[in-house]
């Protein structure tokens, strides 16, 4: 019955797979022809997985034989087993006979079940076999239709083991490329750029660590300090210089005796020799041979080519000696740079003429020149020689002078030079219009010395001055200038207060100088020359055309009548704004003259620095006050530091006074 039932169920499952597999047939002969191309594709793969899977179910069907098999040993076992068991039991009932012997019906059901189970699992028979084997081999020859799902699932899969793959080899790389010390081109190129930027930061960090470790064993160890070399004398190997006197050997030898004088040929030179010396020892050499070698005619020629290289030579000599040497007209533009580089004289504005070489040259009268020498003037200062020629055509200038400079001759000459080319007669007559000139310097005491100085020339001349400062009663000045004058010298303030009280008019004054006008205005005597200059007739003033610059032009209107145009003349040390202002409100196209540079100290005065600490400072005072004979002038930068100095000063005393000012500080011994 079992068997039968097993036999059945066999052929059901026989049955089944039959009919399943012509299912699957069917369906795969319907969907070959639509997915033919697709499959065409993957073939080959598909082929290659079919083929591992009929192994792997060959070796399945290998396993469960091969476990078949040892099932039926283990029953042929238990058989054995039951059998000696019922044998035993035999024995026992045969020997014990007070025991009925009863059967062992449960041995007997078991061994019938598994006879039964042994027939069920007999091996398939051989036509089963090879109709087994041709169905699967069949199956495999056909394509096999993957669902969707399925396609998806493999290709997840195969993409798993590419990715695993890659990154099983990528780790292999790392931990090859670390260790290596240079990496091959080819390695750089296989990098990714992630991975390349990561190991160059390792590589950095590494560095880091190994200098960071480097610094902080020299910090704590004391490392080792790399020393620089320095090259000593000593250490070269070979040093070729000795005494002559340690050398006690003689040369017998004729040879080394009397020594041959090396001679290179060209540009070569001996070592350790002055070259001079060698360059000359091997010019005479080849002017020797070049002498022996010439003719009588190539000897000629070259004296005359050596006489006319000499004469150019003169010339040039000749034409670039000293302007001194010179005569007027054989002066050229680059003398007269380096005349005016000598006299440290620099010109602005305009034409302006060549400065006085001397007073011969200057081309005025004799009257004036013979007062001059009467007063033994020999040269004319820098000031003189640049501001005579530009005064004398009738030009404004603005002379930046130190004290001192002979400023005053400067303008009274040109001023002396116009009055006098006058008649007397009209002089005279016309005495009531007032002076041709006025004088204007801030202190009496400065107008008084340049009135002294005016005399010099004036007097000879028949010329009157009269000085118009304070301190001086004003009717005996207006008494005087009633008496009339050709020159008027005054300070600011005095001659408004003349002018106010009309003992002066300035009718036909055309010549107005400021001297000193930087200390002018430092003294506010800005709105009083503003004053004094609007009392000047207006209508002899310069057009302010490129005409006042024009000396031709300007030189004929000096010459042509008594109303000539109005000239202005201004001397100042320094120029702040103030009296660039000035100037340029009452002076028409001035020419400039510097004398040194404007702003420039003084070169009689000394100057020394010194650099010191503070706390040394007054210590360096002392040592320094007692040098010179007083009076000396401190000054210092504080107000508060003036009258600490004064004390200690004082204590140790030193006479002081102290003067105050907004700006600095003075202190006179
Ligand atoms: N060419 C000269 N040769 C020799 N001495 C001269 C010459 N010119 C002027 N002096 C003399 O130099 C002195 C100073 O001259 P002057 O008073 O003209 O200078 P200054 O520049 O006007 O000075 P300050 O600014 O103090 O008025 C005078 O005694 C004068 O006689």
């Amino acid at each position: 019955m079992a068997t039968r039932s097993v036999r059945g169920e066999r052929e059901r499952r026989r049955e089944r797979k039959r009919r399943s597999t012509s299912r699957d047939g069917k369906r795969r002969h319907r969907s070959l022809s639509k997915e033919r191309r697709s499959w065409n594709k993957s073939y080959i793969s598909r082929s290659r997985e079919r083929r591992s899977r009929s192994r792997e179910r060959r070796s399945r069907s290998r396993d469960r034989r091969s476990r078949s098999r040892d099932r039926r040993s283990r029953s042929r076992d238990r058989r054995s087993r039951s059998r000696d068991r019922r044998k035993r039991s035999s024995e026992d009932s045969s020997s014990d006979k007070e025991g009925s012997p009863k059967p062992p019906v449960q041995s007997l059901q078991d061994e019938t079940k598994e006879e039964a189970a042994v027939e069920k699992r007999q091996p398939l028979s051989l036509d089963e076999l090879i109709a087994k084997r041709t169905a699967e081999q069949s199956a495999e020859s056909k394509p096999v239709f993957l669902s969707r799902e399925e396609r998806a699932a493999l290709a997840l899969k195969r993409r798993a083991e590419q990715v695993e793959a890659r990154a099983k080899a990528r780790l292999e790389l790392g931990k090859n490329k670390f260790s290596s010390a240079a990496l091959s081109e080819q390695d750089h190129q296989r990098m990714n750029e992630e991975e390349r930027e990561k190991w160059y930061r390792q590589r950095e960090m590494g560095k880091d660590r190994d200098r960071e470790m480097d610094a902080i064993k020299s910090r704590y160890l004391g490392g080792e300090k790399k020393r620089r070399k320095l090259r000593r004398l000593a250490d070269r190997k070979f040093v070729f210089d000795w005494d002559a006197g340690d050398d006690t050997s003689v040369d017998f030898n004729p040879l080394y005796r009397s020594k041959h004088q090396a001679l290179f040929f060209g540009r070569g030179h001996i070592a350790g020799i002055d070259i001079k010396a060698q360059k000359k020892e091997q010019s005479k050499f080849y002017s020797n041979l070049m002498g022996e070698r010439m003719t009588d005619d190539q000897k000629k020629q070259a004296l005359v080519r050596d006489e006319s290289v000499k004469e150019k030579e003169r010339k040039t000599k000749f034409d670039e000696r000293h302007w001194s040497e010179k005569s007027l007209p054989q002066m050229a533009y680059r003398d007269w740079r380096i005349f005016r580089e000598d006299y440290n004289i620099a010109t602005k504005g305009g034409r302006i003429p060549y400065p006085l070489r001397s007073w011969a040259e200057a081309g005025i009268s004799s009257d004036i020149l013979e007062v001059i020498h009467s007063l033994h003037y020999k040269e004319p200062t820098p000031i003189q020689r640049q501001a005579i020629p530009i005064g004398l055509q009738n030009r404004d200038i603005i002379g930046i002078a130190e004290t001192g400079s002979g400023k005053t001759a400067a303008f009274v000459i040109p001023l002396l030079t116009w009055i006098t080319s006058l008649p007397k007669i009209v002089r005279e007559s016309e005495a009531d219009q007032g002076p041709y000139a006025i004088i204007l310097a801030p202190t009496r005491e400065l107008a008084q010395q340049i009135e002294e100085e005016t005399l010099k020339f004036a007097a000879p001349l028949g010329l009157r001055t009269v000085a118009v400062v304070g301190g001086i009663s004003r009717e005996d000045q207006g008494f005087q200038l009633r008496l009339g004058c050709e020159i008027v010298i005054a300070t600011p303030g005095r001659l408004i207060d003349v002018l106010e009280n009309r003992y002066l008019v300035l009718a036909q004054c055309t010549y107005v100088v400021l001297d000193e006008a930087d200390r002018m205005i430092d003294m506010g005597f800005e709105p009083d020359v503003q004053k004094i200059l609007d009392y000047l007739p207006v209508t002899n003033q310069k057009p302010d055309t490129e005409e006042a610059e024009d000396p031709e032009k300007m030189k004929a209107n000096m010459e042509s009548s008594k109303h000539k145009y109005r000239q202005t003349v201004m001397f100042t040390a320094t120029m702040p704004p103030s009296v660039e202002r000035l100037a340029r409100s009452y002076l028409r196209r001035p020419a400039i003259v510097y004398i040194g540079s404007a702003g420039k100290p003084t070169e009689r005065v000394e100057q020394r620095v010194i650099l010191l600490a503070e706390g040394e400072k007054r210590k360096k005072l002392l040592e320094i006050l007692e040098e010179p004979e007083p009076p000396i002038i401190v000054f210092v930068n504080q107000k508060k530091g003036a009258d600490v100095l004064a004390k200690s000063l004082e204590k140790i005393g030193v006479s002081q006074s102290v003067l105050r000012q907004q700006v600095r500080e003075i202190y006179v011994w």
